[in-house]
């Protein structure tokens, strides 16, 4: 077997990790016996896999973009980092890279059992202790803190990021961080990609574009993850991004001196906000923050409650340093006792009470939503002791917020309560809402589509010669094609007067349907799958992009003999699209009826023409087909195509 040298000694920093060669072999299979896949992400699918002739068990990650060349196998974001990162305890190891005949990279590192995300998921009914909590975020902290001290960043800190593996029953696990695909030397000339991190842990700095971000990101994510792990549920589950800002906003409160005196203890003030607000021609809602602490119960209304607020703040500059999270309360004080829980009454009289005291000083927002998230998880059932889900509490008739509801309001009113709560200030949650949403925000790559249709409508919508996303200049070559992705779309600087936002039916309507999209009741793990099964290889362009155009692109699903081929024909520029679907029987069991006979047929004709030849006659990368998979609700689509254009000649 050929040994290339893939990293020169002068490559690696004082620390990197000793002299790697990347291994050509023909398949990876000759060399290890996979076992079952693990995850697939957007960029890479991950398999456990044994080498065989031994039983060492290891995790392969195979990158779907395949490389040009040797060289480039280096210059992968997520190679190079992981490279000259040193070893460390929280962070996945890498053992060894192959690449096969086909110039597919595989990544051999050691193998985890589960992701955080995965972890969560499977606690619905037993939270993690107090103790166990702290644990975790301390390895992630280590693990951050050892990527910043290298000179790197990560950008994409997430549940899903984040491998752990249970130690022998008890509730605590090895924790490491992986993912390296974002990462970013802090040395390096940013501006950076604004358009990194998953929407739901994403820095207030990168939801406003400010392209001059740093570690800071990790922390404020890391804090996003604090929460998630404390009470199962995520703190800003935003809808797009406009959501994540107003939700950051009810908790926080707006990042304005005027809004942050309203309240006490939230994100404090952060002056860059009205610059990047302002150029992003958006208005931020006026709201005081919350006091995380009021509203937990104990032991979390403490040092935990404190190193959220810490970690949640605007101003990237106000956000401690890894080192720094460690030395907080919450690490370094004496095992916290529970506290004995107070009676009953008084607790949730008072937290109701707390509530609804910032609820009336608050007239823009109605807190139902940060109520039921913020305190659920801990609030004492009827017997004292710790409810862990709102599942049971939906199950005992929700008594506790019932009568502490109604405590609440007879001290202001005495009249009548019902025996319902029935107040626009505090509604129940459904019994169906669910501790974990249906749909978790994929990398926010996929939201690339989204925008490009919204700003072709925005562009169909005023006329005018610049579409509110431009193409920016970008460097060529395969290890910045993430970074090409997201800049592609880079919000160019518009015309300061022209609305920006919900400023065009199409744009709204576009708006909706994504919104539908993200609230389809697909479970989380359906959903996951159609993002993960989907992949591409390729996009068949028939004709000359100057004339008239047709692309073909067919989805063939890999487990099913179900086929949706989806064509585009575009003769004229403005023409609509012909989205064609065959064979649908059985492919989704809705559709199956209706679908049965109809073997061409306009997709989604009420929609906007989301298929436009706009999006197409432009660059078209595979991740982009991708989310169209997506789009279409297609689950278990594997995207090909009958040419031999590959994903760098398109993009
Ligand atoms: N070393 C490992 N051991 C076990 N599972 C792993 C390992 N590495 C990754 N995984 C699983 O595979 C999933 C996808 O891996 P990864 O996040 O590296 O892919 P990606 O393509 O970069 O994803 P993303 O869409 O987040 O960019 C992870 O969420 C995790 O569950």
């Amino acid at each position: 077997m050929k040994k290339y040298l893939w990293r020169t000694p002068s490559m690696a920093n004082q620390n990197g990790r000793s002299l790697k060669e990347v291994i050509k072999c023909t398949a990876i299979y000759d060399v290890f016996s996979v076992v079952q896949k693990v995850g697939d992400g957007t960029f890479g699918s991950v398999h456990l896999a044994t080498r065989k002739g031994s039983m060492k068990v290891v995790a392969i990650k195979s990158m779907k973009k395949k490389l040009m060349k040797i060289s480039d196998a280096a210059r992968l974001r997520e190679v190079h980092s992981l490279l000259h990162l040193s070893e460390h305890d929280n962070i996945v190891n890498i053992f060894d890279l192959y690449i096969d005949q086909s110039f597919c990279l595989h990544i051999v590192m050691e193998f985890l059992e589960f992701n955080l995300f995965q972890l969560i998921n499977s606690r619905r009914d037993k939270p993690f202790s107090y103790n166990s909590v702290r644990d975790i975020m301390s390895q992630i902290f280590k693990g951050i803190g050892h990527i910043h001290a290298n000179g790197f960043f990560h950008r994409d800190m997430k549940p899903e990021n984040i491998l752990v593996s249970p130690i022998e029953n008890s509730d605590v696990y090895k924790v490491k961080i992986a993912d390296f695909g974002l990462a970013r030397e802090i040395n390096s000339s940013p501006p950076y990609t604004e358009y990194v991190s998953t929407r739901w842990y994403r820095a207030p700095e990168l939801l406003l574009r400010d392209s001059y971000y740093s570690c800071p990101v990790d922390i404020y994510a890391a804090g996003c993850m604090a929460f998630e792990i404390a009470t199962l549920q995520p703190i800003f589950p935003g809808m797009d991004d406009l959501d994540q800002l107003y939700k950051i906003c009810e908790i926080l409160g707006s990042p304005d001196d005027e809004s942050q005196k309203m309240g006490f203890g939230g994100g404090g003030t952060w002056k860059q906000a009205e610059k990047l607000t302002k150029d992003l021609g958006i208005i931020l809602p006026k709201s005081a923050p919350l006091n995380l602490r009021e509203l937990f119960s104990p032991p979390w209304n403490g040092a935990f409650a404190s190193m959220l607020t810490e970690l949640l703040q605007w101003n990237p500059d106000a956000r401690p340093s890894a080192q720094a999270c460690l030395e907080l309360d919450f690490f370094v004080a004496k095992e916290e006792k529970v506290q004995k829980p107070r009676k009953e009454k008084e607790t949730k009289a008072n937290q109701v009470g707390k509530v609804g005291e910032t609820q009336v000083s608050l007239p823009t927002f109605s807190l139902q939503n940060i109520f039921t998230k913020v305190t659920l998880p801990y609030v004492e059932d009827k017997t004292g002791k710790r409810s862990s889900t709102l599942y049971q509490k939906f199950h005992k008739g929700i008594t506790g917020f019932k009568r502490t509801f109604q405590k609440a309001n007879k001290s202001k009113k005495s009249t009548k309560m019902s025996q319902t709560i029935s107040t626009p200030m505090y509604r129940p949650p459904s019994p169906f809402f669910p501790i974990l949403p249906q749909i978790r925000p994929s990398t926010p790559l996929n939201l690339k589509l989204r925008n490009y249709m919204l700003s072709t409508a925005e562009y169909n919508a005023t006329n005018k010669s610049m579409p509110m996303f431009m193409e920016t200049s970008q460097t060529e070559g395969p290890n910045q094609l993430r970074d090409k992705e997201n800049t592609q779309f880079r919000r160019k600087s518009t015309n300061a007067s022209t609305p920006s936002y919900f400023t065009s039916s199409a744009r709204n309507s576009i708006l909706s349907y994504f919104d539908a999209e993200t609230s389809s009741p697909t479970t989380l793990n359906d959903r996951s799958a159609t993002l993960r099964s989907s992949k591409f290889s390729g996009l068949s362009n028939d004709s000359s992009r100057s004339t008239a155009q047709t692309y073909s692109v067919l989805l063939e699903p890999s487990d099913c003999e179900k086929t949706l081929l989806w064509k585009k024909s575009s003769l004229k520029g403005d023409s609509n699209a012909q989205v064609t679907k065959r064979s649908l029987k059985n492919f989704k069991g809705e559709e199956a009826d209706e679908e049965k006979n109809d073997s061409h047929q306009h997709l989604d004709s009420e929609k906007p023409s989301i298929f436009s030849s706009d999006i197409l006659e432009h660059d078209f990368p595979d991740f982009c087909v991708t989310s169209l998979a997506d789009t279409l609700g297609v689950p278990g689509l594997t995207l090909k195509s009958d040419s031999h254009v590959t994903s760098e000649t398109i993009s």
